[in-house]
């Protein structure tokens, strides 16, 4: 289905990104693609579906077949007819307003009949659990249901070939689980599917291949079964993730400060749209400097509505926020609250990775100190001067994280900071979190990372149905529960 000889890619003005590539893909194989941030994956991924080069510009070298066909004689039409893509930004790939014009538009464009359409549609939305979502407008959906909506537009349109890049990334543990039932069948109908991940549990059971990339060169591919017996060392010096769902007890890490809240949340009751009703019903809790919170609960619960509350982004209806025991009000709680959201392309604004931690600031010496320190923790000093639309969706991840850890706020609010992360950045953001929890500061994590809580976090506040249904702090005694709520069982 696919055949990649000696391929090799730089894009306008960069060093090589791919080189040397070849990989055979046969029809009906499941691929998974993996490597640490930066590697290749995408880029490799845009190989296939023809994104390179008909949209994105820069230097090919090599063969390239997809569907059995020269890829150089194929047109972007004809790609799509053969490839079904789900990008790492669902976002970037939305055509329609309404998510089942969405899901409907690749089948249109396929020529299939509207009874069918109706039919595939309705398939896939049940297989997603998304039909109560059908008649809404993208722009309003939780960026799980965003990933889920991108599924099912693929699902639907049943191409030859299925490359997704990183589906997961925003799911929580059910739905990860539904998109595993997804693929499951997807595989015994004898599509091929290729997929870069970080989070490889979930495709162990699915996975024929798994191939390492590294520096744009692909290192190694190993089976599933060889590569579950890799030992976790070998994986975290291969810089992946784990391969299976387990926690260890014996780390999670506790302690508390004493201290007053920096932040406390009274009683909140907050609107999802204007037009819509109550999304959080009654919530409490607050959180102390030091501390380091994990906000979890399932997709669409509204956790990122919660945190656009906390700085001011988003009004409540009713109930209190209060910063060091004061009530604020919404136009001044960024000046107590930095939030660093899931959207990364919406909150980088320079034209220079350095230009984004100085934003704003005086250009002083000790402040491009600290820029350098920081861009060097998180592995990006290299991209200095790159501009932050270019970069890879990891390290656009870890840039945001960045002009964060250049920010005086005593509460941090982080979205998903590690999504698309591999097991080696994951490990640098959770030093700089460590870090900024000791030196004070209070931070909020959003997120549905299993891996980062037991790494990181001291407390968890898990909502479900608006309200606030469990928040007690991680110790050897809660650790069924916190694996309960990671889980989305609770
Ligand atoms: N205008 C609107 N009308 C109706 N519902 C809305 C509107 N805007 C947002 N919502 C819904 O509010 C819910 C909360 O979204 P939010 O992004 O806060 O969830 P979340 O818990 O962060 O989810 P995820 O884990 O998927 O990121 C979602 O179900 C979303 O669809
Ligand atoms: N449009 C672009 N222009 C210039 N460089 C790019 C562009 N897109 C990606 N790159 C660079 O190519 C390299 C590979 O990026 P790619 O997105 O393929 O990595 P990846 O393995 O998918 O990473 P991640 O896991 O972080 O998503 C990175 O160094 C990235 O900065």
């Amino acid at each position: 289905m696919i055949e990649i000889k000696n391929v090799s890619f730089r894009y306008n003005y960069e060093r090589e990104q791919l080189s040397g590539i070849s990989l055979t893909v046969r029809q009906g194989e499941f691929v998974v693609l993996t490597g640490p941030s930066g590697c290749g994956k995408t880029t490799l991924t845009r190989l296939f579906n023809g994104l390179i080069p008909h949209f994105y510009e820069g230097t090919l070298s090599g063969e390239v077949y997809v569907g059995g066909k020269n890829a150089a004689d194929l047109q972007p039409w004809e790609f799509g007819k053969l490839v079904g893509s789900v990008f790492q930004d669902p976002r970037s790939q939305f055509f329609a307003a309404v998510v089942k014009d969405e899901i409907a538009f690749g089948c249109e464009n396929y020529g299939i009949l509207s009874n069918e359409i109706q039919i595939r549609m309705k398939e896939a939305a049940r297989a997603l659990q998304i039909e109560p979502l059908l008649a809404r407008h993208l722009l309003t959906l939780s960026s799980g249901e965003k990933q889920k909506v991108a599924v099912a537009s693929v699902q639907a349109a049943k191409p030859t070939i299925y490359v997704m890049d990183e589906p997961s990334a925003n799911l929580d543990m059910a739905a990860t689980k539904e998109l595993m039932e997804v693929l499951k069948k997807l595989k015994a109908a004898g599509s091929t599917v290729i997929i870069a991940e970080h989070r490889l549990y979930y495709l162990m059971e699915l996975a024929d291949r798994v191939v390492y990339m590294k520096n744009g060169k692909i290192e190694c591919s190993y089976t599933s079964r060889q590569m579950k017996s890799l030992s976790k060392d070998r994986l975290s010096e291969m810089g992946l993730r784990t391969t299976t769902l387990s926690w260890d007890v014996n780390k999670i890490i506790t302690g508390l400060t004493g201290e007053e809240p920096v932040l406390r949340v009274q009683n909140l009751a907050v609107k999802a749209g204007k037009s819509s009703g109550l999304l959080l019903l009654d919530v409490s809790f607050c959180i102390k400097p030091g501390e380091i919170l994990a906000l979890t609960g399932p997709n669409g619960v509204g956790k990122t509505t919660l945190a656009r509350v906390l700085c001011g982004l988003v009004k409540e209806k009713s109930g209190k926020i209060l910063y060091n025991g004061t009530g604020v009000k919404a136009s001044r709680r960024c000046r107590h609250a930095w939030f660093v959201m899931q959207d990364t392309d919406s909150q980088l604004f320079s034209e220079s990775v350095l230009g984004e931690m100085t934003l704003g600031k005086k250009l002083e010496s000790t402040l491009l100190e600290k820029a350098e320190e920081i861009l060097n923790e998180l592995d990006l000093w290299e991209y200095r001067e790159r501009h932050p639309a270019s970069l890879s969706g990891g390290q656009k991840q870890r840039l945001t994280l960045a002009v964060a850890l250049m920010q005086q706020t005593p509460v941090l609010i982080l979205d998903e900071p590690t999504s698309g992360l591999d097991g080696r950045n994951l490990e640098r953001v959770v030093q700089c979190v460590k870090a900024q929890a000791a030196s004070g500061k209070a931070v909020l994590i959003i997120t549905h990372d299993h891996e980062l809580v037991q790494k990181v976090c001291t407390r968890i506040v898990y909502l479900q149905k608006g309200m606030l249904f469990k928040d007690f702090c991680l110790h050897a005694d809660s650790y069924p529960l916190a694996v309960d709520c990671m889980l989305g069982i609770v």
